[in-house]
């Protein structure tokens, strides 16, 4: 019996640790490096990194944006000079100042050795919903680095591991609603650390026949504060508002923010969009994909809750394709037309041109 942390464990402690600065130290490939979170490097810890091979690792959507191919396929390195501060590094990973100040290069891209700790270290930035950039520092020996640093090892194949973790369900309770005095809410806690999701049970729905059912991501903006940029809070009410009035359905509120790139950089986007990008050029500009978020969640939720069979309420056809291949059989698309506003006009417009969403 150990009660050292596991492979799983340690990756939460990793995120926990990017978070807040401090590196992690990753192997792969044969190789072994120190990686940092560009968006939380300390001047002190980047003053350390002078003289060493130190590269920026960033997305190919960011690289495509600062103008330099992407080598190795779903990123790129790139040699910190030696002259970098802090705000270099901020710059290379963040596009806020991209019109201002742009960042113009020349860079030298890194093309030999492995890319398997960057990639790593940027999935991991990415589950810690900072912004998708690291400084990587190769080391000859990651145990020892890992041991005299004090800091959590792991391997780019754990980090980079695609199973879906385990959700367990932890209480429902009873919830009566406006649209319903037969609420019920249910709490699912992933073993992995990451957030909670939560389902909303209205009624006592048939599980052998499809089920009225909504995967909401959650939106802060939106759903609380009724942000008029998205339409998110009146589709969350709408869908309740349905379920009670047929007297069952369920919704899940999936809590992947920002299409899965959390609140701080979904207002990255929001301020990118003043600047005149759409809502996917935004998440572009920043490194992410139009949409980091994980469909297999919400499936295997509704299948935890018993049910195989979905009218799926959405206006997105690509969110049945997600649910069907993960295996729930969408019988029915329940249109949500809800929330359109002069504000949000133009978001709901590039959704259809560019995400497939129907108007
Ligand atoms: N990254 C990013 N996320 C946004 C933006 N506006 C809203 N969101 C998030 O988008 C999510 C909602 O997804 P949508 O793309 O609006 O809709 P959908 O879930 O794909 O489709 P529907 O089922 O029709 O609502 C929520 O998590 C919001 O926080 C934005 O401009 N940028
Ligand atoms: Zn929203």
């Amino acid at each position: 019996m150990t009660f050292a942390p596991n492979t799983t464990e340690r990756i939460a402690r990793a995120r926990a640790d990017l978070r807040m600065g401090v590196p992690v130290v990753i192997t792969g490939g044969g190789a072994a490096a120190l990686v940092f979170a560009a968006e939380t490097l300390t001047p002190a810890r980047l003053d350390e990194l002078r003289g060493t091979d130190a590269v920026i690792a960033l997305t190919e959507q960011r690289a495509a944006t600062l103008k330099v191919a992407a080598y190795d396929g779903d990123l790129v390195r790139l040699t910190l000079p030696q002259d970098a501060d802090l705000a270099w590094v901020q710059a290379m990973a963040d596009p806020a100042d991209d019109l201002r100040r742009p960042m113009k290069g020349p860079f030298t891209a890194q093309r030999t050795g492995t890319p398997l700790p960057h990639r790593a270290g940027i999935a991991l930035t990415k589950a810690a919903r900072l912004l998708p950039a690291c400084i990587v520092v190769p080391v000859a020996d990651g145990i020892a680095t890992a041991r005299r640093h004090d800091l959590t090892l792991l391997t780019a194949e754990s980090a980079l591991a695609t199973t879906l973790s385990p959700l367990d369900p932890v209480i429902s309770a009873r919830l009566p609603l406006d649209v319903s005095d037969a609420g019920r809410l249910h709490i699912f806690r992933p073993d992995d650390g990451a957030e909670e999701h939560y389902a909303v049970e209205i009624g006592t729905p048939d599980r052998a026949q499809p089920v009225l059912a909504r995967l909401h991501s959650a939106c802060f903006t939106g759903d609380l504060l009724g942000s008029l940029k998205c339409d998110c809070g009146p589709q969350l009410r709408g869908a309740l508002a349905q379920m009670g009035a047929e007297g069952a359905g369920v919704l899940l509120y999936l809590n992947q923010e920002g299409r899965g790139i959390g609140l701080a950089n979904k207002m990255r986007a929001y301020s990118l969009q003043d600047q005149g990008f759409d809502t996917v050029e935004a998440n572009h500009r920043l490194g992410f994909a139009d949409d980091e978020r994980d469909f297999r969640i919400g499936a295997e939720l509704l299948r935890k809750l018993g049910f195989s069979q979905v009218r799926l309420l959405t206006n997105n056809p690509a969110k049945v394709a997600k649910l069907e291949s993960c295996g729930l059989t969408v019988t029915e698309r329940v249109p949500l037309k809800v929330g359109e506003n002069r504000h949000n006009a133009g978001y709901l417009a590039t959704k259809a041109a560019k995400s497939g969403h129907l108007l």
